[in-house]
């Protein structure tokens, strides 16, 4: 497969795209280009690309370049189980833990998407019984609290689906327990998070897809040594998620375990038990059925090859061109929704963690840019920051604005003749047409270039089903551009070194000087 990819430097549709003249957003964005230059996806939403520069002739060749890199044929090539994760030789099977698209995915005799379910099934009735109370803490305490421990995908993704769901499940009055998540080896963070908690009430999900991350080991031992210092015992108060490969699985110091496998990737794995675990024991089993549904259903509009109908292939082209054709390096992903104020770390890993990389699948050099630099932070908050340098900086800065009609809650008020609600769509509405449009002015200080592209997601409310779709558009959005780039977005090889560097550091074993010098500088001792 990675042999007959094409090299984005030699498509001709890249070359004919490279040859278009820069389209003026300025006169582009009309009323009418804002009705209709959309494309519905699942749960109510809509991708708009209104104010993106490209005309029909640009999509006709973004298109074909989706036909010549057969984008799709490679998502269905995924979906069926091939080893599209060539690094690592493994197979990409996120997609199979919210539903069947594919043939069946068999491995060693086993239908991998029945153990997907079953995994899930096994969850739902775990909490089902915390939240009746059939199982609680060691002092005899019904859990009302439960904490994750992990990092990187094992934390940013559940952290981020839990605080998006949060006000709609209390407004479907199913918000069962609290969370909290634990990710940092700072141990500040575990100080913090202890102190809000309530340990004989406390259920604790230790997650590690691994089983070795440093970080999480070291908070599970400040947390077993916390209940055991209240005389709890820990063992009751621990579960773990990881892959049926790791180090802890199968391990009795666990009250239960629940498992995914190594062809779910850390960061893709919200919709596994990585993130099962913690929204149902929150939230209870239907409301994460309804996120796994909204992801399933834009899992299967992905499939359509008609970029004009498949947001996510659209939204992954139109990021091409920004990236390889304009040439801006970053973007930024601009919610207007509190809920989602998580939302962009977690794009964050998703998206620079799967697309930062300058080799290709068959580990030559790159001849040409992949992934964009990503941040990001809720409207309006983020106007009151940042946005100066998206307005008037001297780079361009590509914009992903996301927005609801409705709020999650209802606590919502007439101030001054407008709702909150609308005063936040207003701001987003505003920031839309100011960015590309711009405003000219004879004080070059108070001059508006415009011209900055943006695209918005948006819907009614942020459903949990809403949810589900909107974080498999951003996974299948990547996964595409990663095949456009012919590259293999499913390993991270760049976090390896500073993990070996740190280890050297803390065992003594450093041979670096400079490396030596800074850990003397932080304080660090040579272990007795
Ligand atoms: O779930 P694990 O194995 O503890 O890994 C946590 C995170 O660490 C990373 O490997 C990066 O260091 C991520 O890819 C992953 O999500």
């Amino acid at each position: 497969m990675p042999q007959s990819c094409p090299n984005l430097n030699e498509s001709r549709h890249y070359a004919d795209l490279l040859s278009l003249p820069f389209t003026d957003l300025r006169r582009l964005l009309t009323a009418a280009r804002v009705s209709a230059a959309e494309v519905p996806m699942a749960a109510g939403l809509h991708y708009n690309y209104a104010a993106m520069p490209v005309e029909e002739r640009h999509l006709d060749l973004l298109q074909g370049l989706s036909d010549e890199f057969d984008l799709v044929g490679q998502y269905q090539r995924l979906l069926a189980g091939e080893r599209m994760n060539v690094g690592e030789n493994r197979r990409v099977l996120h997609h199979l833990t919210r539903g069947q698209l594919g043939p069946a995915v068999m491995h060693d005799g086993r239908d991998l998407g029945a153990f997907y379910r079953e995994q899930h099934q096994r969850i739902f009735a775990f909490a089902e019984q915390v939240h009746r109370g059939a199982l609680r803490g060691s002092s005899g305490a019904a859990f009302t609290q439960v904490c994750q421990i992990g990092i990187g995908g094992s934390d940013l993704g559940p952290r981020a689906l839990y605080l998006a769901l949060q006000q709609e499940a209390r407004r479907q009055g199913c918000q069962l327990m609290t969370a909290e998540f634990l990710s940092n080896v700072d141990p500040d963070d575990a100080d913090q998070v202890l102190a809000r908690l309530d340990l004989a009430r406390t259920l604790f999900v230790l997650v590690s897809k691994s089983g070795t991350t440093q970080e999480t080991l070291t908070n599970e031992t400040l947390v077993r040594v916390a209940l055991r210092h209240q005389g709890l015992d820990d063992r009751a108060h621990l579960v773990a998620v990881t892959s049926e490969t790791s180090p802890l699985a199968g391990n009795s110091a666990y009250r239960d375990s629940f498992y995914m496998d190594d062809f779910v990737g850390g960061r893709f794995s919200s919709t596994s038990a990585v993130g099962a675990v913690v929204l149902s024991l929150a939230f209870g089993p239907a409301i994460f059925q309804a996120l796994l549904a909204g992801a399933h259903a834009q899992d299967a509009l992905a499939l359509q090859p008609d970029i004009r109908h498949n947001a996510s292939l659209l939204d992954a082209l139109l990021g091409v061109y920004l990236r390889n054709v304009l040439g801006y390096p970053c973007s930024a992903v601009l919610p207007y929704s509190q809920a989602l104020s998580r939302f962009p770390a977690h794009l964050q890993q998703l998206d620079m963690e799967s697309n930062g990389k300058s080799v290709n699948r068959r580990g030559e050099p790159l001849p040409y840019a992949s992934g964009p630099i990503i941040f990001g932070e809720p409207g309006t908050n983020g106007q009151h920051s940042f946005y100066q340098l998206l307005h008037q900086g001297t780079d361009v800065v590509p914009l992903q604005f996301i927005g609801f009609e409705q709020a999650q809650g209802q606590r919502d008020l007439l101030v001054q003749g407008s709702t909150s609600q609308d005063k936040l769509n207003a701001n987003l509405a505003a920031q839309l047409v100011a960015f590309a449009k711009g405003r000219a002015d004879e004080n070059a200080n108070r001059h508006f270039a415009g011209q900055r592209p943006a695209s918005l997601i948006r819907g009614a409310r942020l459903t949990a089903e809403a949810l589900g779709a909107l974080l498999a558009h951003f996974e299948n959005k990547i996964m595409f551009q990663g095949f456009v780039w012919n590259i293999n977005s499913f390993d991270q090889e760049g976090v390896q070194l500073g993990k070996v560097l740190t280890g050297q550091l803390l065992a003594g074993t450093a041979e670096d000087e400079a490396l030596q010098a800074y850990g003397r500088l932080l304080g660090l001792r040579p272990p007795a």
